[in-house]
C-alpha cells in the first residue's frame, strides 16, 4: 500500500513543481521531510530520479534554495529528490557539536547507544525513500545520486555498495575517506564504536577497492575550500581510482570555497555527466 505522504509546500518552478513533504519513516522511527522537483513531462516515459544528500547542518532545503539545479533539471527531464541528513525529532538523540547527531547522520546505520534507536540513514536513503518516491510519484527505474560534502560521501559510497542502483554518481567537496578524517572519525567512533573494522564499510576509498562492478563518477573540488586539507582529501580517492582502472574524474576548480556558491557554479556540470548515463 502507497505510503501516506503530507504536502507541505508546493511552488511552480521552471514549468514544473517543487514540493516539500513530510511521512513517517518506519527505518528511523521518526517523521521525516523531503523536498522533490518534478519537472514538466518531456516525453511518455517516466523521467529517471537524481537524489541529492547534503552535508553537516543542512537538510533537504539547502540544496533546494541554494544549489540552482532546478533550471538544467527542468531542460533535461530529470526529478530532483532533495533528502534531510539525520533523523528528526525531540526524542532523537542529539549533540551540541554541529558535525554529530541531527544534522550530521553520515549516512550509515548506527549500532551504538544511544544513537541506534533512529539513526539508520543508510537503510533510508538506499531503501526507504526510493520506495517511497517508486509508490508515490510517476518516475522510471533509473536513477543516479549526487551529495556535497558529508553528503558527497554519502553519494559516493551508496554508490559503490549498491552498484546496480545507481546510473552514475558525484560528489562535491567530497569526504572520501571518513575513517581517517577528524569528521570520521568522532562520528563513526560514536555511531559505530570503536572496532575499526565495523567503520570500512561506509569508507569510500575502501570500498572502491572492493568494487566488483563500476559507477561512473564525478569529483568537484575547489582549491580554496577550508576543508580540504584536513577533512576531505579527493586525491586519496584518486590515487584508489587510478590503482583499480575506476572511472572516477576528479576536478580541482581553482578558486573555489566549500560553499552552495561553490555548489551553484558547477552543479550544471554534474546535472549534464548525470543525464549522459541516465538517458544513455
Ligand atoms: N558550521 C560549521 C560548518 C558547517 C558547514 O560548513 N556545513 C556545510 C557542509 S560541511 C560538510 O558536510 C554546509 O553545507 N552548510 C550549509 C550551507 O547552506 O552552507 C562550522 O562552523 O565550521
Amino acid at each position: 500500500m502507497p505510503s501516506t505522504l503530507e504536502l507541505l509546500e508546493e511552488h511552480r518552478l521552471f514549468g514544473g513543481w517543487q514540493q516539500r513533504y513530510q511521512h513517517a519513516s518506519p527505518v528511523l522511527n521518526c517523521t521525516m521531510t523531503f523536498s522533490i522537483f518534478l519537472p514538466e513531462p518531456k516525453s511518455d516515459a517516466p523521467p529517471p530520479v537524481l537524489y541529492v544528500l547534503s552535508g553537516l547542518t543542512c537538510n533537504d532545503e539547502n540544496f533546494t534554495t541554494k544549489a540552482g539545479a532546478q533550471r538544467v533539471a527542468a531542460e533535461l527531464g530529470i526529478v530532483l529528490v532533495m533528502a534531510d541528513t539525520s533523523p528528526r525529532g525531540d526524542d532523537v538523540a542529539d549533540d551540541d557539536g554541529y558535525d554529530l547527531g541531527k544534522g550530521a547522520g553520515f549516512y550509515l546505520n548506527a549500532t551504538q547507544a544511544p544513537w541506534d534507536r533512529h539513526y539508520r540513514m543508510y537503510d533510508y536513503i538506499s531503501e526507504e525513500l526510493p520506495a517511497l518516491i517508486a509508490d508515490n510519484f510517476n518516475v522510471g527505474k533509473r536513477a543516479a545520486i549526487a551529495g556535497h560534502s558529508m553528503g558527497g560521501h554519502g553519494a559516493l559510497m551508496l554508490a559503490l555498495r549498491n552498484p546496480e542502483r545507481f546510473t552514475s554518481a558525484s560528489a562535491l567537496a567530497p569526504i572520501v575517506n571518513p575513517c581517517d578524517v577528524p569528521w570520521g572519525i568522532k562520528a563513526f567512533s560514536h555511531y559505530l564504536g570503536d572496532d575499526r573494522s565495523q567503520w570500512l564499510q561506509y569508507d569510500s576509498c575502501w570500498l572502491m577497492r572492493q568494487a566488483q562492478q563500476q559507477v561512473p563518477m564525478l569529483i568537484d573540488q575547489g582549491d580554496s575550500d577550508q576543508f580540504l586539507a584536513d577533512q576531505l582529501h579527493p586525491e586519496r580517492l584518486q590515487q584508489v581510482a587510478e590503482e583499480m582502472g575506476y572511472p572516477l574524474t576528479v576536478r580541482i576548480q581553482p578558486g573555489y570555497d566549500h560553499s552552495y556558491y561553490f555548489i551553484a557554479s558547477v552543479i550544471e556540470d554534474h546535472l549534464r555527466f548525470h543525464a549522459s548515463h541516465l538517458f544513455g
